[in-house]
């Protein structure tokens, strides 16, 4: 059943409290809203960070597989690919191992004798000019491979797309020739544990390529022209190969067959259950007096989804959920109670006071009169506290909605994000999108700078529509990260944060605090041991 009003609102204070819970660091006690006292737990993580200094973060984990290590430097590697510039002899390796294939391939889509007397026709040709001899020496060359079953089988399961992305990996392309001698003495993963793993990411390793941009078709296509030489003349009166185009040289049915197509919108995909195609998470609300206040309707609500009639307070409403990288403060609203310097921005911290979370500098006072600051004392931005670009990915979790799984590993202590919406000032039974989820996101977050009344004030983030990845990140009653409310230079945020070592292919969770499930009448689902739902759950 839907929340009431009543109760979505005790939801929206549940969120507070959780968030209240959240202890708050030293720099946004002094000056800021009264928080309570940091708890022992939180006294006893922030000294463990002291004692051993953040350190950068590693590729792999030791404890992990061999396979799971693999696994995280094959994405690593993928994503580098993507966003970095290739150099020229990691695109000769790329585009020889998908020749390579291709020839294999090619000559494997043949019965056996036929594929024997066209080997035959390749080995006997003799081509006069020098650019001739060269591409038939090539693929003379690619029938010699020591691994030619791997690459020919690679094509049927998974197929030629995710050979394609994984060939700009360094460290597929050394595991698919390496021996199985080689791997057990090098201490690597056997090649049938890679492909079997692989075969299960496959979906995943397609959607997180894709989101990237990976330019997987030029590998493919690079030796066209090679090929379209190979089969106008080696193979030419041939009647076996009457049919074949050069693009279909080596390709098969299925061999490059896509499970996802969509656009170049980056990470907000969600990997469905299935191998079927992605999709783009959506965000149901209602329509409300606040939206029809701040005149939303015909503003740039991605998705286009509710049709084309302004909708009437109340009105079930749908949008696609985007990425942005920063927060928006949402205008129209009254922030004059903020200083002058704050520039409309509940997030500014004041200029005084607050050591940046970042490199720990306090602005200097420069008025000696009210000892505060009118300069920064950095500036620092939330990117220099946060891994750059972790390595993640959106799932259909089948229970409750989306989630967020790592594809690399993080350290405890390592910040992995900041949560991100649009920001309002955070009033009683007002927030910006209605509904029984118009509140499920909402985060509020201390207004630092002292304001008129001595009650704390605060702003919503609520990540509805726009927000990044964080938002998904789901309850778990024993959690390995957790949001910290803390200062960057002049900012205040909320900062998820890894509380303990997270492994590859884990889900990222935080706690929401005990009172939002009951809230909202809804059941906790994580299914941890510890899960303080657990009667309840055995109820349902
Ligand atoms: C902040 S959102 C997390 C992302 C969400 N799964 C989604 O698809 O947008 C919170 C919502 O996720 C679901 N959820 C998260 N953790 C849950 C849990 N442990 N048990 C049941 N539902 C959960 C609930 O619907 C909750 O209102």
């Amino acid at each position: 059943m839907a929340p009431r009003r009543s109760a979505r609102t005790a939801a929206r204070n549940a969120t507070n409290s959780a968030t209240n819970s959240v202890p708050a660091t030293d720099q946004n006690i002094v000056n800021g809203p009264r928080v309570r006292k940091p708890t022992a737990r939180y006294v006893e993580f922030q000294q463990s960070l002291k004692k051993s200094p953040k350190k950068q973060f590693k590729e792999t984990n030791a404890n992990a597989p061999e396979v799971d290590k693999f696994m995280i430097r094959l994405y690593a590697e993928i994503h580098a690919a993507a966003v970095e510039k290739i150099t020229r002899t990691d695109r000769t390796a790329i585009h020889d191992l998908i020749r390579e294939t291709r020839t294999l391939r090619f000559f494997d889509l043949f019965p056996t004798d036929v594929a024997g007397n066209l080997k035959q026709t390749l080995i006997d040709s003799r081509p006069s000019n020098n650019q001739g001899k060269e591409v038939v020496q090539q693929a003379r060359n690619d029938l010699q491979v020591s691994h030619p079953e791997r690459l020919v089988s690679f094509c049927k399961k998974p197929n030629l797309v995710i050979l394609s992305i994984c060939a700009h990996s360094q460290t597929f392309r050394t595991a698919i020739a390496r021996s199985v001698a080689d791997s057990k003495a090098e201490k690597e993963p056997l090649w049938r544990d890679i492909r079997s793993k692989i075969g299960k990411c496959a979906s995943s390793l397609e959607l997180f390529a894709k989101t990237r941009s990976l330019d997987w078709n030029s590998a493919i296509n690079a030796c066209n022209k090679d090929f379209e030489y190979l089969l106008s003349s080696v193979f030419q009166n041939d009647d076996n190969v009457a049919d074949i185009d050069q693009n279909t040289f080596g390709i098969g049915d299925g061999d490059v067959e896509e499970t996802h197509h969509p656009d170049n919108v980056p990470s907000h995909w969600v990997l469905p259950r299935k191998r079927i195609e992605a999709q783009r998470p959506q965000f149901q609300y209602d329509f409300t007096e606040a939206l029809e206040r701040h005149d939303f309707w015909g503003t740039a609500v991605p998705g286009n989804l509710n049709g084309a009639s302004k909708p009437e307070i109340g009105d079930a409403q749908v949008a696609l959920q985007v990425n942005v990288d920063e927060c928006i403060v949402v205008p129209g609203y009254d922030w004059s109670h903020l200083p002058t310097e704050a520039n409309g921005d509940p997030r500014f911290a004041g200029y005084k006071g607050y050591a940046c979370q970042v490199c720990g500098k306090k602005a200097k006072a420069t008025s000696t009169k009210t000892r505060s600051s009118t300069r920064p004392a950095c500036s620092c931005t939330p990117g220099d506290l946060c891994l750059q670009q972790p390595l993640l990915e959106l799932f259909d979790t089948g229970v409750f909605g989306v989630g967020v799984r790592a594809l690399q590993t993080f350290k405890k202590g390592d910040y992995l994000g900041e949560y991100i919406g649009e920001i309002y000032p955070r009033k009683e039974q007002e927030w910006r999108y209605g509904g029984d989820e118009g509140c499920k996101y909402l985060f509020p977050c201390d207004i630092a700078t002292k304001t008129a009344t001595k009650k704390p004030d605060k702003f919503e983030v609520d990540p509805g529509i726009f927000g990044n990845w964080t938002r998904y990140i789901n309850h778990s009653c024993d959690p390995n990260a957790e949001y910290f409310q803390t200062t960057v230079s002049q900012r205040i945020g909320n900062f998820v944060c890894a509380i303990r070592d997270i492994g590859f292919g884990e889900d990222i969770t935080s706690s929401y605090g005990q009172y939002y499930f009951q809230a909202l009448k809804m059941t906790c689902r994580c299914g941890s041991d510890k899960c303080f739902h657990k009667d309840k759950q055995e109820d349902a």
